[in-house]
């Protein structure tokens, strides 16, 4: 399986934000997009998972039965700034929504609401209502919606910003993991995310786009 991105150029508003960007991201490897605030790497995630539209180029899923997943943006999960969970929902409510919204991928089920609140370290909370949780708790909950269904693709825009350094390495565990299975991440940063020797694409914006892959 590999995420390709051709010539993908993309506009907010009436400004294009970036033009041309191209990578490739096989079976078990991520990405990780670098570049200055406002240079266009929620817009660049967005545009992939299928978010905001392009204003040229294609994504595409190779290698990925047709049957399993009809577009590249449902094979994605999206871990965006926002934690996407209802504040006046228990967290165990708000995880057992995305379960059934996402569905089972074929022959894999994901993990059940209580073992992903496990492996990120918050078993046994799963009955409190979200907004009760601190804010990198309900961080934490936000990265077990990753773990509710099986999506090949994770696209990550920020996911550990202003969490603990536990909490940085555990989600590294969890990424290192979907890509052990095969997965493929695709991640915003500014901060290191503990995943090695991965793929950068350095964007600087409009004016001064590049893009550079390796591996
Ligand atoms: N709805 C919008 N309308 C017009 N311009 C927008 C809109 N949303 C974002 N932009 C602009 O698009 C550019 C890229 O924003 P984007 O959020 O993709 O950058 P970023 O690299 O993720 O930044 P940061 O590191 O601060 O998160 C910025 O100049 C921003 O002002």
């Amino acid at each position: 399986m590999r995420l390709v991105a051709e010539g993908l150029s993309a506009k907010r508003g009436e400004d294009l934000i970036f033009r041309d960007i191209s990578f490739q991201i096989g079976a078990g490897t991520a990405l990780v997009v670098k570049g200055p605030n406002g240079s266009g790497k929620s817009t660049l995630l967005r545009v992939v998972a299928g978010l905001l539209p392009r204003e040229s180029g294609k994504v595409q899923l190779n290698g990925c039965p047709a049957d399993e997943f009809e577009t590249v943006a449902a094979a994605c999960h999206y871990l965006g700034h926002r934690n996407a969970m209802k504040r006046e929902l228990t967290v165990a409510e708000n995880l057992h929504f995305w379960k059934r919204f996402f569905g089972e991928a074929q022959g894999n089920a994901g993990f059940g609401v209580e073992e992903a609140a496990e492996a990120v370290g918050l078993g046994g909370i799963v009955h409190l209502p979200f907004g009760y949780l601190s804010a990198g708790q309900q961080r934490r909950m936000a990265m077990a919606k990753l773990l509710v269904a099986w999506r090949p693709v994770w696209i990550l825009d920020e996911p550990t910003a202003a969490l603990d350094t536990a909490a940085e390495i555990m989600f590294a565990g969890l990424v290192k993991e979907h890509l052990r299975c095969g997965g493929i991440a695709l991640a915003a940063t500014h901060q290191p995310l503990g995943l090695g020797s991965a793929a950068e694409l350095h964007m600087a914006g409009f004016a001064g786009v590049f893009a550079e892959v390796w591996g």
